[in-house]
Formats: C-alpha cells, sequence, structure tokens
C-alpha cells in the first residue's frame, strides 16, 4: 500500500519540484521546456510565442527568462494565469473560436516564432477517452499554431503514446520539416507523455482541413476488438499489475483500446472460484461480498479484517496485499474442497522454473575450480591494495611527523581487524542483512510466487556477491560522487549564467584563494617548468610518496636526494634575484608607508621598535632601487647592506642572491605559503618534488606567476587584510620570528587529503575550512583609518574638475604674463601707461570670474512680431521678449544700479 501511495504522494516532490521551488517556477514542468530548449533552442532566437495551456504559466516564465527582452508572449488557458512580466494572458478554451480572436487580437498581423503546447484534459474518465481528448487537444492546438506561425517556426506539443500517436506525428510531419519526439529528463518516466518539438514550418498555401479533423486522423474507438479480445489483454496487462503493482502506472506503450470503464467491481466468489485470480486482481477495482455464500465467507476465520479491508480498493494494494489476497484464496478454495493441499502447493510453486539441466560432474568441479580461483585472485588483490593505502598512510604521517613508528604496528593491526576502518553505519551493509533475512523468512514461509523466486536466487548467490560488494559498494561511490559532481557543475553553471553577482563573487574568491596555502615553495624554478614548481605542500608530499613507492617501500636513497636541489638549485637563485628585485620596490613603499600602510596612519600604533626599524637608514634614503634583506630574523645586517646593488652594471643576476626579508616573510605568510629553511645557512630545503610530472596532483593555481601578481597587489594597494597587517606588524616588533610563521603554515588545515575529493566538496572546503590567523585591534584600526582616508577623498569627477579649472587658472595667469611682458617692452608708451596697462592685464589674468557671454534681447513686435527663428540682423545670443517684458527687465536694472550706488 506504503509504496503506492508514495507515487502520489510525497514521491511526487522529486528534484525538480524542489528546483522548481528553489528557482521560482510556478511548475515544475518549467524544467521540460527548459531542457526541451536545451536541446533545440529554439527561444532564443524567437520575438514572438504563443503558449497554448499555459497555467499556471511555469512555461511563460520560461519563455520569459530565455526570449529577448522585447519579445511578445501570449499566454492561454482555461484558467487564468497570475501575471507575468512582459506577458500577455487570457482565459479561453483553445479549442474555440474565441481563442483564436482573442490571440488575433493581441498580435494583430503579427506572426508567431513559436508555438507551444503543453495541455493535459481534465482527467477523470476513462484513460482511453482522456487519451481521445489528449490527441484532440493536441490537434486543435496544431489548427492555432498553424494559423500563427511564421514560415519556418517551430510547434512544441505534448502527446501521450497511444493507438494516436503515430497518426499525430504523420499529420505534423505534413506540415513541419522537421518532426522529432523526445522525453525530458524531468518528465516522469512513470508518465506516458512525450514531447514532438515540429521544427521549420511548411506554411503551405493550402492545408487539407481533414488534418484538423479527429475523425480522419484518429482511429474510430468505438469500432474496435470485440469484448473477449479486449478483456483477454487486459488481463494480461493484469498479470503484471499484481506482481509489480508499483509498475502498474507505465502506460507508454498505450492502453488496451476498447477498455472505457475504469471503475469496475465483481463477486468475491468471481475471484475464488474463478481460473485467472491474477488477472481478476489487476483488473478489478473492488471485491463485493453480495451474494449469501459470498456474505458467508465474510464470517470465516481466514477472511482477516485485512482482507476485508484489500477487498474494498484493490488498486491501491501492493505486493505484500496481492500475496495475502492470494493466500486466502487458496485456504478458502482448500475449505470449499475447490483444491487439495498438495496441488495447491504446487501451484503456488509451479512459476518456479527450474531448468534442471544435467551437468557433467567434471565441468562442475572445474567451474566451482575457476570461481574458486577468481575469488581467491580477487581477495588478493584487494588485500594487497589495502596493504598500500595504509603504507602510503604511515609513510605520509612519518612525513609529517604525526605518527610514532610505533603506531605503525597498530595500525596494521587494525588493517587486519578491518573493523575499526568500517564505517559503524552502513546502509548497504543494514540492507544486505535484511535481504538475506528476508530470503530466510520467504524460505519458511513457504512462498514460491515468481518474486519469492528471485529472492531465493538472490540468496544463493549472496556468497558471491560478498566477494563483489566491495567492488560494487566503490562503484557505488564513484556514481554517486559523478552525479553529485554533475549537478554542482550545473548548479554553478547556472548561477553563473543568472546571476552576476556571483561570477563577481566567484572572481574574488579565486583571487583570494590564491593568496591562501599554496604549498611549500620552492626556491625557484627554469622558466619552461616553472608551473610544476608551483605546487604545494600536499602534492610534493605524493609525489615523494610516490617514487617511496617506486622503490620498493625504501627510504630516498642518497642519489635522489641530492639529485633534485641539484636540478632546482640554478633556477632558483635566478628566481628568488627577480623576488629580490620586487621586494627592493615593496620596502621601497614600505618606508614611505610605514608597513605597507600608505597613509601612515599605523605610524601612530607601532610600537617603538617598528618605528626603529622604519627609521633605518634603508628606509631613508632615497634612490635606492635594490636593497637587500638579510634572511636573518634578526633583520637588516649593516654589512650587509653594502652589498646592496644586487646586479652588476651590466644587468646580469648575482652569484648569491640570497634574499629574504620581513616583507618577504610577511608576503609568504599572507599567502600562507610556509618556506622550509634549514637552519644553518639562508637557501631553501628543497623538498624534493617525483620526477615524473604526471604523478603530481596540481594544486588549482591559475595563474603561475601568482607571486609577482600578489606582490604587484600589495605594492599597489599595501596590506589590504587584517591578517596581513597583524602579522606584519609582529614581525616587524619581532614579535614572531619567520621560523614561527612558517610553522604556523603548517596547520590541521593545510596538509588534508584532496584525493578522490568531489569538486563541490573542495570548492566548499576552500571558502570555510582554514586557518583562523589572530588579527590585532591595532591592525584593524589602522585599516579603518586607511578606508576613513580613502572615503575622505573626492570623487574622481570632481577631483579632475578641480584639476581643470586649475589648470586653466593656471594658463589664464601665463597668457596674462606673457602679455604684460608684451607691454613691458614697448617703447611707445610711458612707464606709469605701463604699469597701469600690466596692472590691468594681471587683474584680468588672476580673475576667476567667467565672463558671462551677452544675450540680445530682442523685442517682438513690428518685423519680428509673430517671428519664427533668428530675427534679421540679431548674431550671437538672443532672447525674444514683448514689450512689457523688455520694459520690466529695464526697470530692473535700474532698480539694481539705483541700490548699488545707495550701498
Ligand atoms: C499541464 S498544465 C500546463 C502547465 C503549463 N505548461 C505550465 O508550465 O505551467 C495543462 C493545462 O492545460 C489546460 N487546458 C486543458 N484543456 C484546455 C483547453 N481546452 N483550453 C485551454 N487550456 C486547457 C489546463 O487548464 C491546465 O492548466
Amino acid at each position: 500500500m506504503g509504496k503506492t501511495q508514495k507515487k502520489t504522494g510525497k514521491g511526487r516532490l522529486d528534484k525538480y519540484y524542489k528546483l522548481a521551488k528553489e528557482q521560482g517556477y510556478r511548475a515544475r514542468s518549467a524544467f521540460k521546456l527548459i531542457q526541451l530548449n536545451k536541446k533545440y533552442s529554439f527561444l532564443e532566437g524567437a520575438r514572438c510565442c504563443i503558449d497554448l495551456c499555459a497555467a499556471p504559466g511555469g512555461w511563460l516564465q520560461v519563455a520569459s527568462k530565455y526570449m529577448p527582452v522585447n519579445s511578445v508572449i501570449v499566454g492561454v488557458d482555461l484558467v487564468p494565469i497570475k501575471p507575468i512580466p512582459r506577458v500577455v494572458t487570457f482565459a479561453a478554451d483553445i479549442t474555440t473560436p474565441h481563442c483564436r480572436n482573442l490571440i488575433r487580437g493581441e498580435l494583430k498581423d503579427w506572426k508567431a516564432d513559436v508555438v507551444l503546447h503543453d495541455g493535459a484534459p481534465n482527467v477523470g474518465t476513462a484513460w482511453v477517452q482522456d487519451a481521445y481528448s489528449q490527441s484532440e487537444l493536441v490537434l486543435m492546438s496544431m489548427k492555432l499554431a498553424v494559423e500563427f506561425l511564421l514560415k519556418g517556426g517551430t510547434f512544441v506539443t505534448k502527446v501521450f503514446r497511444s493507438a494516436d500517436y503515430n497518426n499525430l506525428i504523420w499529420v505534423f510531419k505534413q506540415l513541419f520539416g522537421k518532426v522529432e519526439a523526445t522525453k525530458p529528463p524531468s518528465s516522469r518516466n512513470v508518465s506516458a507523455e512525450i514531447f514532438v518539438v515540429c521544427r521549420n514550418f511548411l506554411a503551405p498555401k493550402h492545408i487539407d482541413p481533414k488534418f484538423f479533423d479527429p475523425k480522419h486522423v484518429f482511429k474510430d474507438l468505438s469500432a474496435n476488438a470485440p469484448i473477449e479480445d479486449i478483456s483477454k489483454q487486459a488481463a494480461a496487462q493484469a498479470q503484471v499489475n499484481v506482481f509489480q503493482p508499483e509498475k502498474k502506472r507505465r502506460k507508454r506503450d498505450g492502453y488496451a483500446d476498447g477498455d472505457y470503464i475504469l471503475y469496475k467491481e465483481a463477486g468475491a466468489a468471481d475471484f475464488i472460484k474463478g481460473d485467472d485470480p491474477v488477472g481478476f486482481l489487476g483488473t478489478m477495482n473492488k471485491i463485493t461480498f453480495k451474494t449469501e455464500e459470498e456474505k458467508k465467507w465474510l464470517t470465516m476465520e481466514m477472511t482477516t479484517e485485512d482482507v476485508e479491508a484489500d477487498c474494498e480498493d484493490l488498486k491501491v494494494l501492493g505486493k505484500g496485499d496481492f500475496k495475502a489476497l492470494m493466500r486466502w484464496r487458496t485456504s478458502l478454495r482448500e475449505e470449499l474442497g475447490l483444491e487439495v493441499k498438495t496441488k495447491d502447493t504446487e501451484e503456488l510453486t509451479e512459476t518456479v522454473e527450474v531448468t534442471d539441466e544435467a551437468i557433467d560432474p567434471e565441468q562442475e568441479i572445474e567451474e566451482e575450480l575457476a570461481r574458486l580461483n577468481a575469488e581467491a585472485a580477487a581477495r588478493t588483490k584487494r588485500d594487497r591494495r589495502r596493504a598500500n593505502e595504509a603504507k602510503q598512510r604511515t609513510i605520509q604521517r612519518m612525513q609529517l611527523q604525526m605518527t610514532a613508528p610505533l603506531d605503525i604496528g597498530l595500525e596494521q593491526q587494525d588493517q587486519s581487524l578491518r573493523l575499526g576502518q568500517d564505517d559503524v553505519f552502513d546502509l548497504e551493509d543494514t540492507k544486505r542483512g535484511l535481504k538475506k533475512k528476508h530470503a530466510l523468512e520467504q524460505l519458511l514461509d513457504g512462498e514460491a510466487d515468481g518474486d519469492s523466486c528471485e529472492d531465493e536466487e538472490d540468496a544463493s548467490n549472496d556468497d558471491d556477491e560478498v566477494l563483489d560488494e566491495e567492488e560494487e559498494r566503490e562503484r557505488k561511490l564513484r556514481t554517486l560522487e559523478q552525479d553529485l559532481d554533475g549537478l554542482y557543475e550545473s548548479y554553478q553553471e547556472r548561477m553563473r549564467e543568472r546571476d552576476a553577482k556571483y561570477r563577481v563573487k566567484e572572481a574574488r574568491r579565486k583571487d583570494k584563494s590564491r593568496e591562501e596555502w599554496g604549498g611549500i615553495k620552492r626556491g625557484g624554478s627554469d622558466e619552461e617548468n616553472e608551473s610544476d614548481y608551483e605546487e604545494g605542500g600536499w602534492d610534493t608530499v605524493q609525489a615523494v610518496k610516490a617514487r617511496i613507492d617506486e622503490s620498493s617501500d625504501s627510504d630516498l636513497s642518497d642519489e635522489d636526494e641530492d639529485e633534485i636541489p641539484a636540478k632546482v638549485a640554478p633556477s632558483s637563485k635566478k628566481r628568488r634575484a627577480e623576488e629580490v628585485i620586487d621586494l627592493t620596490k615593496g620596502a621601497k613603499k614600505a618606508r614611505t608607508n610605514a608597513t605597507a600602510i600608505q597613509n601612515g596612519t599605523m605610524d601612530a600604533k607601532l610600537s617603538r621598535s617598528a618605528e626603529a626599524w622604519f627609521n633605518q637608514g634603508l628606509f631613508k634614503s632615497a634612490g635606492i632601487d635594490n636593497i637587500e634583506f638579510n634572511n636573518e630574523d634578526e633583520g637588516l645586517d649593516e654589512a650587509e647592506e653594502d652589498d646592496i646593488d644586487m646586479r652588476d652594471a651590466s644587468g646580469s643576476e648575482p652569484e648569491t642572491p640570497e634574499v629574504r626579508g620581513p616583507f618577504c616573510t610577511v608576503y609568504s605568510v599572507i599567502n600562507n605559503k610556509p618556506q622550509i629553511e634549514s637552519d644553518d645557512h639562508d637557501d631553501f630545503e628543497i623538498v624534493p618534488l617525483a620526477e615524473e610530472e604526471g604523478d603530481i596532483d596540481m594544486w588549482d593555481v591559475e595563474d603561475e606567476d601568482e607571486d609577482k601578481i600578489n606582490q604587484e597587489k600589495i605594492r599597489q594597494h599595501g596590506l589590504t587584510t587584517a591578517e596581513a597587517v597583524s602579522l606584519a606588524t609582529q614581525l616587524v616588533n619581532r614579535e614572531k620570528t619567520r621560523t614561527d610563521l612558517i610553522n604556523d603554515g603548517f596547520n590541521r588545515y593545510s596538509l588534508n587529503s584532496k584525493d578522490d575529493l568531489p569538486s563541490w566538496f573542495l570548492d566548499d572546503e576552500s571558502k570555510h575550512y582554514k586557518a583562523n590567523i589572530p588579527v590585532t585591534k591595532e591592525a584593524i584600526d589602522a585599516l579603518k583609518a586607511k578606508m576613513r582616508a580613502l572615503d575622505a577623498r573626492p570623487i574622481k569627477k570632481v577631483a579632475e574638475a578641480k584639476a581643470r579649472k586649475k589648470m586653466k587658472a593656471a594658463q589664464k595667469l601665463e597668457k596674462a604674463m606673457r602679455k604684460a611682458e608684451g607691454v613691458n617692452e614697448t617703447s611707445d608708451m610711458t612707464e606709469r601707461e605701463k604699469a597701469k596697462q600690466i596692472e590691468k592685464l594681471m587683474a584680468r589674468g588672476m580673475s576667476t570670474k567667467k565672463k558671462q557671454k551677452e544675450i540680445k534681447v530682442v523685442v517682438a513686435k513690428g518685423a519680428h512680431k509673430g517671428l519664427k527663428g533668428r530675427p534679421k540682423g540679431v548674431k550671437g545670443r538672443y532672447v525674444m521678449v514683448d514689450s512689457r517684458m523688455k520694459k520690466e527687465m529695464r526697470a530692473q536694472k535700474r532698480r539694481d544700479k539705483a541700490s548699488k550706488k545707495r550701498k
């Protein structure tokens, strides 16, 4: 019972239902159109679309989303549709001329590029009748479509697979160039619906009206096969229904013709005494107890309340209920003497086909041997793989100093026990257990119908299954993960398509993630191999692990250890030299900006030691381009400052460009990249890499030059996060040393295995699973001050306008001065006149007042009366006024003048 209800109840609330809710579509059917459009792309280029049978409006929402902005969308349905932006809707029956007129009125002489039809008549009558009216509705919608469709247009319709299906397709093919039937993934499998996409409307001049006449297009249902044939067909169908009640709704191949009545009742006697109880249960809705004999059966012991309830409505029964009814029938028949017990058992077991062919015993032994061999091989393979995995894990832990050699034994013990490493709660195992138990119960019950036979087979195969269960589980997990990955990708894709904000966020996140821990950094690399050396600690460890495996579990040989640094060393120098140049620039900036807080607000907050640091000559001496920082935590070595110039005159690189300074370290820490250093000298300790690049998992580093980019960013904007500022301050104040920071870089967040983890999970982790770098109050205050300073700055346009004004004033002044010089040099003027003239010129040059252009007032009288356009003889700007206005203006001027004088 339960199963059937699920399909109609919560079972219907599938992922598309949830997606529709999530994305604001009114109906899950919206996804059908989305998927159809994805396949055939008919909406993107359409300028006019008619949706027939559009309520509640899911398809209209999709059309409005995917069609160009100015397109016309019209929706019609029997029931009114809630308004949708830029969609016109009507409530009308699509089979009526009224509906046609409404659409015509809306479209005027426009033609539609797409006509959609997802109509479904109101169900309730027999299915065959429903199918018929559905097909009829399709025909009607096609009639409307061809009337409004543009040549080359598309008609999308829903049809049900019934006897009329082929006829409909034939008609479509007469009118459209391409006709394809498809079932989008969002259409439930249990539904017989299919979508036909008819493209390239041929727009023939004359269309035979018979194409739209259901009588001609479809078969006459009344002229069907005789009733006995129909009932036989129904009975055959019913067999399937009884043993697989959950499948009884599958009607994709169409229903038996002529089976008009949906609700059927029959007496219990027909069931008990009839020859075909299974067919009976499949076709009937109810078993009645009307006759005296039947009523007597009701009082019998075997007719339990459950049986009675089951008889009430056969359509809602599950497999178990049908079995119960069959058992009831058998026992009643025994009671009535219609059947003897042995025969009954026979009957029940007759569905079990035992194909007991004579098997050669030798062949049997060989087969058994082969099976056992295969079993043993599989087991050995599995054990070996597990042992390898455990070994790799141990080595990795040892490398990270997480495991003492003593632990190894413990782990191996765990491995041998295996139990401890399995999931405590494994659904699959539980299921299998239940399955076995069920099979056992069935055997004890002695049930022997088709299904129990299946179960028995299952039980007998269980031993074999145990062998493959591990693989099976892994396979399932893989499939599940792939599915999830796929879904996640499509989710991201959708988000990207829909949401510009999301794209920006993603881009920002990627930017940010670049600043996060990128693994153990190598000192440098060859140009061409640079990207390989960008890899992180985990990959490096992985690579080492791979090598260890290759050299059959032995530690790295001395040879290997020597070999790799030798390979890397020359390029590392070059790389470091490049960093020096970048860093020195960073340091120069830092000098002026004090720990890269460019506005200097941080200065006040810095401790004395920090001040001392920034007061060093290094920061004060202007024009220093190349500064070498000492690699020691103690700060700059005076002696080494003399060796500041890293490049000789020819620009060639220095031999030993050993440069690491606090800013470099801060930068590394901001990037969360610990750099492994040896204690005794300044060079990096190179963590050996595997030779085979293919073995190395790449980090998600998108830009090979990310270090440079980040350094550039810091140079331009300073340290922008509170974490970075805190670390920089701590470093400068000697509260932390580089070694501390490097050690901090190895945290529980940085070296997790990323093996086989799905991308959606990694994405999520990269957002949230990271170390919390402590921030100080001072750092936050400094950043706030920086932001305040930024806020206080005028906006670009204002600044530009001011600058323009300033420039113009300067130009004016310059011009005045030039003129004044000219006046000064003239000989035909007295000194007094010259001085006066120069004073005048300079006053004009200094004045910021704009000379207002004169506007001529023209009175609209005489020749100018009623004149349109420029009056004759008037040049420049003018304004037409009537004489009154002119007088008033003159009076105003007089008054102004008088009041000025009085002042
Ligand atoms: C499956 S729904 C359509 C869902 C719609 N495509 C959506 O996405 O929201 C079928 C619709 O067909 C409508 N319908 C059935 N017969 C109709 C007719 N003769 N004229 C207009 N609409 C009809 C029903 O009212 C029902 O709303």
